[in-house]
């Protein structure tokens, strides 16, 4: 079943074509990475999905509804979720609080914030931060946390909006390599587990390449490749003009880890 269908996406600033006639489809609990260069249109494309930009063509198509030029907050109504960067986190409020406001956002009870925010959804909070391995530090101000700690807590907020789909934008920039792989290995179970799918972009090829199900290579706006590591891995146009034998590398890397 496809839960997210894009159809020939494109948009131009002034003379720049950032995305050109992107199309791909998404299952539910699969990972998908789009990479490129630098100003191949991966953020472009991403925020046509989510909202933020308006294609000038083509269609996002998510379960069967048509959420092209639909705002951010209504495709997030629609069960598009979003991880957010550590400046979006209430920073002097506790871990657990964090992921409470999401859930009370996710209800509508805005209005209940400030005078219940403590007891509201705190059960829900913890059972989904026991989820991101961050339970026991539930109590303590986010703004102490280490930096791969806040992201495993953005990622609980992001799922406190029940999404179906989830973009993540460079998840593991800024953390250490060997935090970044626990990262995406909890992100792809937790993926599976609940049938999210997650678009995903990301810089650090050894994280794409072990733990997204399929690969989208764009290039100067255009689509030049997709599919599985293995195939985008092989595929000669990318090693060409993208991924190098830096590429090559990280994905030998990949395979090894994953396979032994
Ligand atoms: N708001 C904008 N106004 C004008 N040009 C833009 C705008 N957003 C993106 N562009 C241009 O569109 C092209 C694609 O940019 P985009 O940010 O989508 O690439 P990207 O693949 O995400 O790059 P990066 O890896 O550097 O984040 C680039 O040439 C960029 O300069």
């Amino acid at each position: 079943m496809t839960l997210l269908r894009v159809e020939g996406l494109s948009k131009r600033f002034g003379g720049v074509v950032a995305a050109r006639d992107v199309s791909f489809d998404l299952g539910p609990g699969e990972m998908l990475a789009i990479i490129g260069p630098n100003g191949a249109g991966k953020s472009t494309t991403f925020n046509m999905v989510g909202g933020q930009l308006r294609p000038d063509s083509g269609r996002v198509v998510l379960e069967g509804a048509e959420i092209t030029g639909r705002p951010p907050r209504a495709v997030c109504r629609l069960g598009v979720g979003r991880t957010f960067q550590v400046a979006q986190t209430f920073l002097s409020m506790s871990v657990a609080q964090n992921v409470q406001m999401a859930l009370i956002a996710r209800a509508g009870r805005t209005r209940d914030l400030f005078a219940q925010a403590d007891a509201l959804y705190r059960d829900g909070a913890l059972a989904l931060l026991d989820r991101v391995g961050m339970r026991s530090e539930a109590d303590r101000p986010i703004g102490e946390l280490a930096y791969g700690d806040v992201k495993r807590v953005e990622l609980a907020v992001a799922l406190a909006a029940s999404p179906r789909l989830l973009l993540m934008d460079e998840p593991t920039a800024g953390m250490a390599p060997r935090e970044r792989a626990g990262l995406m290995q909890l992100t792809a179970s937790i993926a599976r587990e609940r049938s999210i799918g997650v678009l995903f972009t990301e810089h650090d090829m050894d994280a794409v390449f072990a733990h997204a199900d399929r690969i989208l290579v764009l290039v100067r706006g255009e689509i030049i490749a997709a599919g599985t590591p293995e195939e985008v891995r092989a595929d000669e146009q990318v090693k060409r003009v993208y991924l190098g034998t830096t590429g090559h590398r990280a994905a030998l890397r990949a395979r090894k880890a994953t396979h032994g």
